[in-house]
């Protein structure tokens, strides 16, 4: 079956394969009138993008969903963002092997095999973070969207062989105090490019939709 005929089809949408197909099929589904979840949400750093995204949902009344994926504090910034936030930053640790084919690793010649110790290879604003390493930091996407926004979000990307499980810290200043929150993420049982946390959100993010009780922000 194709595309335009499935979304007749269904109420909910989940997207889980990649930005470009955030592009080609989110669009057509909202005007179908489904609701979305998005998983590879780094392509709404693309603010053309994320503004039609929004507009389409609000003209056909559907929702769109953004699990917290492979991270934890989304509710904690949720909450904090109903005042004043003044910084969020994210530093994302993987083993190397989790960063092979990323735009900047290739942009940059960087032989990831090589590294002995940890390397910072990235640092700057999510804006930029989720160009360079589309398949591996949607979280800070995900952040920005919660917090304040993709250039004011700062993101640091580290290469470390000594890793087996993705690190994923997050750090949270504003006026209702400081947090920071970190998590060590096992890979997916059968996908080892993903966090195990990142397919569990989507499966608690499903559940929050058709329960009549809603816990957490
Ligand atoms: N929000 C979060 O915290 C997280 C988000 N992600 C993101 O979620 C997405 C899924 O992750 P993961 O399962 O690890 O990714 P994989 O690359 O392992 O799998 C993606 C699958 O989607 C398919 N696909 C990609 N683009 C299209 C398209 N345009 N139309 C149809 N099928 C398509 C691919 O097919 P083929 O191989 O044939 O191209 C592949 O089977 C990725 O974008 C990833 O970056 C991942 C982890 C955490
Ligand atoms: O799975 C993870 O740890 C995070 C990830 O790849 C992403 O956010 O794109």
């Amino acid at each position: 079956m194709k595309i335009e005929e499935l979304i007749r089809s269904v109420d909910l949408v989940v997207e889980s394969a990649s930005q470009n197909a955030v592009r080609f099929i989110v669009p057509q589904a909202l005007k179908a009138g489904c609701d979305v979840m998005i998983l590879s949400v780094g392509a709404l750093a693309d603010e053309e993008l994320r503004e039609t995204l929004f507009g389409i949902a609000k003209e056909n009344n559907c929702k769109l969903y953004f699990p917290s994926g492979a991270v934890v504090g989304i509710d904690g910034l949720n909450s904090a963002s109903a005042a004043g936030i003044s910084s969020v930053t994210l530093s994302t640790r993987k083993p190397p092997s989790g960063l092979m084919g990323a735009p900047y690793v290739e942009e940059h010649g960087i032989e990831l095999e090589k590294l002995e110790k940890e390397t910072v290879l990235f640092e700057g604003p999510a804006s930029e973070a989720v160009k360079a390493f589309p398949a591996n930091v949607n979280v800070a996407a995900t952040i920005s969207l919660a917090g304040i926004g993709f250039r004011r979000t700062r993101v640091k990307v580290i290469a470390d062989p000594s890793l087996s499980r993705n690190v994923h810290e997050i750090t949270v200043e504003g006026e209702f105090g400081k947090f920071s929150t970190r998590v060590e993420n096992l890979p997916s049982p059968e996908n080892p490019k993903t966090s195990y946390l990142a397919a569990l959100s989507a499966v608690s993010t499903l559940k929050k939709i058709l329960s009549p009780v809603q816990i957490g922000t």
